[in-house]
């Protein structure tokens, strides 16, 4: 549906060159909410700005709908441009015109015929849940019925394709998950591929399928958000999986470790939906223990659960020599914890 292939970027700055995208290689599939995420600076306003060319790539192939558009000209890439929508952190509305004038205003470049347009932004407006603000200006509005306009006026030639800048960053949380679920809405009931970059990791949990990590112009990982949010590997992505999903030592788990027995030991097991945990705990019990759940903490992505158990095994000196190597055996990832060195490998 979307592919970059190879695509570059460089800008010049003061007689330096900028390398904002280095051989960006990504694909995005129809159906797809795909979010792209980075620290600022990253590169990731110069690529979602690439696939309608607003920033042209110094290098490499954009494909839409099998077109590549960095070859197009101008007319052919015109009207490739209308199957892409893109909305904006803020917004860019017209302010001397109406809601239904700025929702009309994509149609009427088309010169869609004037009843086509009004029945068309009537539609979107009751879509977005503002059928009722036709008349109203945008300084008359709040910040997320402004991006409903801007929705709706991304929409209404009827793209394959919704770009979105930051779109819910100037937006307040309940306000964002309104957004968020209107986006949802619009790629299942219109099937549009939506393409969105953001600096937060919680939006891209919320309603994305698939997560690029950028950092530097380069994309340093991607995969299902399950995927990623459950077995981050650059530091970067790491990074923000904490920022959702602290992976500090539980406040309990230190308490506990100040006053364990001399024969007990604990464990952090990391666990998937693949892990087979309850196994764990009889195997564990069957070797001699006396095991006991300390903490745990479970995250559900998109149906699937990952997380993290905190074990306490009590024994003696064999039986844990043999719990140490069977955990180390399985396919759950196990840390001791100690006092002194709180998690070790
Ligand atoms: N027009 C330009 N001229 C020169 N350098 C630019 C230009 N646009 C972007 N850059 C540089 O390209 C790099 C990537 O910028 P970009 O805006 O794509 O990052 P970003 O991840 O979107 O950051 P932010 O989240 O802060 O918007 C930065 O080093 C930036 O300074």
């Amino acid at each position: 549906m979307i592919e970059f292939k190879n695509v570059s970027k460089t800008f010049s700055s003061n007689g330096q060159d900028v390398h904002a995208l280095q051989n960006i290689q990504l694909t995005i599939e129809k159906g797809d909410i795909y979010g792209v995420i980075g620290f600022s600076g990253a590169g990731k306003s110069t690529l979602i700005r690439t696939v309608n060319l607003i920033e042209r790539p110094t290098a490499g192939e954009i494909i839409v709908n099998n077109e590549n558009l960095v070859s197009l000209q101008p007319r052919a890439l015109q009207r490739a441009k209308r199957n892409i929508g893109m909305i904006f952190q803020h917004f860019n509305l017209l302010q001397s015109k109406t809601v239904f004038e700025n929702v009309a205003t994509p149609l009427r470049l088309v010169k869609t015929k004037k009843a086509e347009v009004k029945e068309r932004v009537n539609e979107l407006l009751q879509y977005v849940g503002l059928g009722d603000f036709a008349s109203r200006y945008p300084d008359q509005l709040s910040g997320g019925q402004k991006q409903r306009v801007g929705i709706a006026r991304a929409l209404a030639t009827n793209p394959a394709v919704l770009l979105c800048d930051e779109a819910t960053s100037a937006l307040d949380p309940e306000t964002t998950s309104s957004i968020l679920q209107l986006l949802k809405r619009i790629n299942r009931e219109y099937n549009i591929t939506i393409l969105m970059i953001t600096h937060e990791l919680g939006v891209v949990r919320e309603i994305c399928n698939k997560v690029a990590v950028m950092e530097s112009g380069h994309i340093v990982e991607q995969g299902n958000v399950e995927d990623v949010l459950a077995r981050p590997v650059h530091e970067t992505t790491k990074k923000f999986v904490r920022s959702i999903i602290p992976d500090d030592l539980p406040e309990k788990v230190k308490q506990y470790l100040g006053q364990k027995g001399s024969d007990e030991r604990i464990y952090k097991i990391d666990v998937t939906d693949e892990t087979e945990q309850l196994s764990v705990f009889n195997d564990l019990v069957h070797q001699g223990l006396h095991v006991s759940l300390l903490y745990a903490s479970m995250h559900e992505v998109r149906e699937t659960s990952f997380g993290a158990l905190y074990l306490s095994l009590k024994g003696n000196a064999a039986a844990q020599e043999t719990a140490r190597s069977y955990l180390e055996k399985h396919d759950a990832q196990v840390k001791e914890v100690t006092k002194d060195a709180g998690l070790v490998a």
